[in-house]
C-alpha cells in the first residue's frame, strides 16, 4: 500500500467548502486505485487563528510541514478581521519562500461543457509557468513621512538565478507539450528589471534550439489572452505578471472557481503545495455554492506531481464528464451546489 501524507489546510472562507469536497473526491479515487491511501492532517491556520493566536501558523507550524509529502490549501483572507498583506504573508507566501516553492503551475483550457464567455472561442490550452519566490512580490522597502509628503516605496527583486529557474522550467515544460514559449515582458516601460527578463529570456532560449520563442509585452499579452488563447503554449511571467494573467486565464475558461495551481519544490528539499488560483471569495461563502472545480482539478495535479499520473487524468476525464453533462454550480451559469458537483464526480469515479 503506497500511503501519501497529506498536511491540509482549509484556511478561510470558501477554502473551507472546497478542501472538505476535494478531499473526498481523493478518497474515493485512492479507493478506484486500490493500493494507495491518503493520510490527512487537517490544520486550522488562517485568519480566526490569527486573531486567537496573534500569528497566521504556530511558530513550529513549517516545522510540522515538512513531514508531509505534500500541502493542500483552500484560500488565505478575510480581509474584515485580518489584512490581506498579513494573512498572506504569514501562511501562504510564507509557505511558497520557505519551502523554496519556486515555481507556480497554472494550466488553462477549455473544459467540455463549460461555457467561455468568449464569443468564439477556439479549443486552447494554455500553461502558465509563475515565477513563485521574488519579483514584485518583496519586502524590500519602506514608508517615509506622513500626510501628504508620505511616500510609499516597493523594491521589485530579479535575480539571474530565480529567473532562469523559470525560465528552463518553462522550457523544459515546452518540450513536452507544443514546444512554444512565450515570455510575458514589459521592457518598454520598466527599465531594469525587464531588459533583465529579456536577456535571461535570450540566454536560455539559446539552449533550446527546437523551441519556438516570442516575447509580448504583459498588456498586449493580456488582451492576447482574450482575442486569441490558443495561440499559446507555455508562458513564463514574474510574479505579479503571472498572477494577473491565470485570473485572465481562469475567466476565458469560464470561471475562476476553475483554475487549480500548484506550487512546485524544485530541489526536492521541501513539500510542494497545492491551492487553486482563486481566494476566500466572501461574497459566496456559506452559501453552498462555491465551485469545487479549481480544489479538484488542483487535487489532479498533485497526484500528478506524486506520481499518479494515470490517476490524475483519470480524475480530471470524470471530471470534465460531469462538467460534459451541465452539472455546474451557478458561476457557470446553472444551479447546482458544491455538494452536488462533488457528489456526482465522487458517484462517477465509484462506477468507474
Ligand atoms: N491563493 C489564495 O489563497 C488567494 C488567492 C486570491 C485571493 N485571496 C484572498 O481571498 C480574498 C478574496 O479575494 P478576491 O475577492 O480578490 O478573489 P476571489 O478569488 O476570492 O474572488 C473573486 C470572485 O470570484 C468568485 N469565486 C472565487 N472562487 C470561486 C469558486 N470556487 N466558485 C465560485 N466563485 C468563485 C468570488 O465569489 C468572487 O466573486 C482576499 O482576502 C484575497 O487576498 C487568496
Ligand atoms: O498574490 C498571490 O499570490 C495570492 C493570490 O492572488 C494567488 O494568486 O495565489
Ligand atoms: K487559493
Ligand atoms: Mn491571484
Amino acid at each position: 500500500m503506497k500511503i501519501l501524507k497529506i498536511a491540509s489546510i482549509p484556511g478561510d472562507g470558501i477554502g473551507r467548502e472546497v478542501v472538505p469536497a476535494a478531499i473526498k473526491v481523493l478518497e474515493a479515487i485512492a479507493d478506484v486505485h486500490g493500493g494507495l491511501k491518503f493520510e490527512f492532517v487537517e490544520y486550522p491556520w488562517s485568519c480566526e487563528y490569527y486573531l486567537e493566536h496573534g500569528a497566521m501558523m504556530p511558530e513550529d507550524g513549517l516545522e510540522r510541514l515538512k513531514e508531509f509529502d505534500g500541502i493542500f490549501l483552500g484560500a488565505v483572507g478575510n480581509p474584515k478581521i485580518v489584512p490581506d498583506h498579513i494573512s498572506l504573508w504569514g501562511l501562504l507566501i510564507k509557505i511558497r519562500r520557505e519551502f523554496e516553492q519556486t515555481i507556480n503551475l497554472r494550466p488553462a483550457k477549455m473544459m467540455n461543457g463549460i461555457r467561455s464567455p468568449l464569443a468564439n472561442p477556439k479549443d486552447f490550452d494554455l500553461i502558465v509557468i509563475r515565477e513563485n519566490s521574488e519579483g514584485e512580490y518583496s519586502t524590500v522597502g519602506g514608508t517615509i513621512y506622513q500626510g501628504e509628503d508620505e511616500i510609499a516605496i516597493q523594491n521589485a527583486v530579479f535575480s539571474r538565478k530565480a529567473t532562469e529557474r523559470a525560465m528552463r522550467y518553462a522550457f523544459d515544460l515546452a518540450s513536452k507539450r507544443r514546444s512554444r514559449v512565450t515570455s510575458a515582458t514589459k521592457s518598454n516601460g520598466i527599465v531594469y528589471s525587464m531588459p533583465f527578463w529579456d536577456n535571461v529570456f535570450k540566454d536560455v532560449s539559446k539552449d533550446y534550439p527546437d523551441i519556438q520563442t516570442d516575447s509580448q509585452h504583459i498588456d498586449a499579452l493580456a488582451a492576447f489572452f482574450v482575442t486569441q488563447p490558443e495561440r499559446f503554449d507555455v508562458i513564463v511571467a514574474s510574479n505579479l505578471f503571472g498572477d494577473i494573467l491565470t485570473d485572465i486565464g481562469a475567466a476565458v475558461m469560464g470561471s475562476i472557481g476553475i483554475a487549480p495551481a500548484a506550487n512546485i519544490n524544485v530541489n526536492g528539499k521541501y513539500p510542494s503545495m497545492f491551492e487553486p488560483v482563486h481566494g476566500s471569495a466572501p461574497d459566496i461563502v456559506g452559501k453552498g455554492i462555491a465551485n469545487p472545480i479549481g480544489q479538484i482539478w488542483t487535487a489532479k495535479m498533485m497526484l500528478d506531481h506524486l506520481g499518479e499520473e494515470e490517476l490524475g487524468h483519470q480524475l480530471l476525464d470524470v471530471v470534465e464528464g460531469v462538467t460534459g453533462d451541465g452539472i455546474l454550480t451557478p458561476d457557470l451559469g446553472v444551479r447546482n451546489t458544491t455538494k452536488e458537483v462533488t457528489e456526482e464526480i465522487i458517484h462517477r469515479l465509484q462506477a468507474l
